[in-house]
């Protein structure tokens, strides 16, 4: 049976660090030995830092859930982040974090996503129109198609406005090229390389995210002069701008909401393409899943418009984005920093040591998942299974720092997928197989190429 694509891991031994640099610059996934899909534990020495993976799930538990505190993000990842994100709550840490999400979770609980359902549906209404006129067999890259629906998706459910709005729009496009001039945007955050080092903060990159942040600035501070008079849509924008921290009274003020938006929009856009655009290839890969799917979709929402209730019903639908989302984490590794001595594993690490959990590694671990690399929905209804996805299974962090629109996303990459896949076949192309590579989130190297038909019509 054909597995879905993995990049080759690189040979084992020991590796210069600047061909270790080199090799991550182009892909942190193939920059990695095959020995960390079986590691407990891995540790990278280098004369600047010392690194230590974590698969063992205690240890990812111990990082993430039992003592965040003591592992904070570094201040490099805020550092390299900073022209585009300023103290986003994805950066921060200590108090200030805490008083950020504080404010910002309840935008994101149960009865808040059912609000935002509607404005969701109409991008993925947007999405099915727009494939209408490329639908004809011809080969069309679906990464750019799943980027353009997530960010109609951030920008209708954040500030009831549709991709097409001019400002929307001129966000999208900036940051793309944004992209294009910082591939690797956290790779000085990823590595704590010394001040000397080259960094790859590109001149263009700066220019970037000062014009995105410019652009975002207009959003906010036009939605504070809604909130002040009082006719402000009833959006996540204005429920986070108007929610004030229960245990201090404050709000955000526009300044640090522009912070808010940006990281809403690069983590909320950037992830839910990435996972979209691999489940259509993996939909593609294996048809018999396409049908299943599709079929699913049929008898449970029929040729209607779904609603919100309707979600939970496509049950074999979700275990394929599941699926994917196992396979493909858009966010392939987090790192986290040492502020005191530990022992892991039997060995002393120092503080300011670097610790990286990987849901890339952990989700195709070998002593943790069955046929690991396989592409299997049903795994997760499998006692084995169900074990992994409770101690295995993390695209979306854990513990206190949690993704906050994990609820969302999984909602939103549900309904994307049944909408597509009820509306149009995909097949791949088979002179353009799809790789991974990780850039800011897992793409594909060379883009993610499949031929859309109309469902119904053979290719
Ligand atoms: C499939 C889609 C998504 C995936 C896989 C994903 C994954 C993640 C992961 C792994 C983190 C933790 C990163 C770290 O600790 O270094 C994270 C954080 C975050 N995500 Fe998501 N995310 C997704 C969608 C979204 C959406 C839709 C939003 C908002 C609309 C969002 C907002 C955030 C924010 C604000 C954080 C920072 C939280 C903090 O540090 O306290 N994400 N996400």
């Amino acid at each position: 049976m054909t597995l879905p694509p993995k990049p080759r891991a690189r040979e084992e031994g020991r590796v210069s660090l600047w061909r270790y640099t080199r090799l991550f610059r182009q892909d942190i996934l193939s920059a990695q030995p095959a020995r960390l899909y079986r590691a407990w534990m891995a540790e990278f020495r280098t004369p600047f830092f010392r690194s230590y993976l974590c698969n063992q799930p205690d240890l990812v538990d111990l990082v993430l859930k039992q003592r965040p505190d003591d592992f904070p993000k570094s201040d490099r990842i805020r550092e390299g982040l900073a022209p585009l994100l300023g103290n986003s709550v994805f950066v921060t840490n200590g108090e200030t974090w805490k008083r950020q999400r504080r404010i910002i979770d309840p935008s994101f609980e149960g009865g808040r996503l059912r609000d935002t359902f509607p404005a969701m549906l109409a991008a993925g209404q947007g999405a099915v129109a727009r494939l209408q006129g490329k639908a004809d067999g011809e080969p069309i890259e679906i990464e750019a198609e799943a980027s353009h629906a997530a960010a109609d998706v951030i920008f209708r459910t954040l500030f009831s406005i549709p991709i097409e709005d001019e400002v929307a729009s001129a966000v999208f496009h900036k940051f793309r090229e944004h992209q294009r001039a910082q591939p690797v945007l956290n790779l000085g955050a990823l590595v704590p390389l010394p001040r000397w080092f080259p960094r790859f903060h590109r001149r263009g990159a700066r220019r970037t995210a000062k014009e995105i942040r410019a652009l975002i600035t207009r959003l906010t501070a036009h939605r504070m002069t809604e909130i002040k008079a009082a006719r402000a849509p009833d959006d996540l924008a204005t429920k986070i701008m108007t929610t004030a921290d229960p245990l201090t009274g404050e709000r955000f003020d526009t300044e640090e909401m522009v912070d808010q938006v940006a990281i809403f929009f690069l983590a909320g856009h950037e992830t839910s393409a990435s996972a979209l655009a691999w489940a259509l290839y993996l939909l593609a890969l294996y048809p018999e899943w396409q049908d299943r799917v599709a079929t699913e979709v049929l008898a449970e929402i029929g040729q209607e418009a779904p609603d919100f209730s309707d979600i939970a019903r496509l049950r074999q639908t979700r275990d394929v984005f599941r699926e994917t989302l196992r396979l493909y984490p858009p966010v392939p590794m987090m790192v986290r920093e040492t502020t005191c001595p530990e022992r892991l594993r039997d060995r002393d690490v120092p503080p300011r040591a670097q610790i990286v959990l990987s849901p890339w590694h952990q989700h195709r671990h070998e002593r943790l998942w069955d046929k690991p690399d396989a592409f299997d929905p049903e795994r997760f209804d499998t006692p084995d299974g169900r074990e992994a996805l409770r101690c295995a299974y993390m695209p979306f962090s854990a513990g206190q720092r949690v993704c906050p629109g994990a609820g969302f996303a999984m909602i939103e990459g549900v309904l994307l997928l049944a909408l597509l896949v009820r509306a149009y076949r995909f097949d791949i192309v088979p002179d353009r197989p799809a790789m991974p590579v990780a850039h800011l989130t897992v793409r594909g190297r060379d883009g993610i190429w499949l031929r859309v038909t109309p469902r119904g019509r053979a290719v």
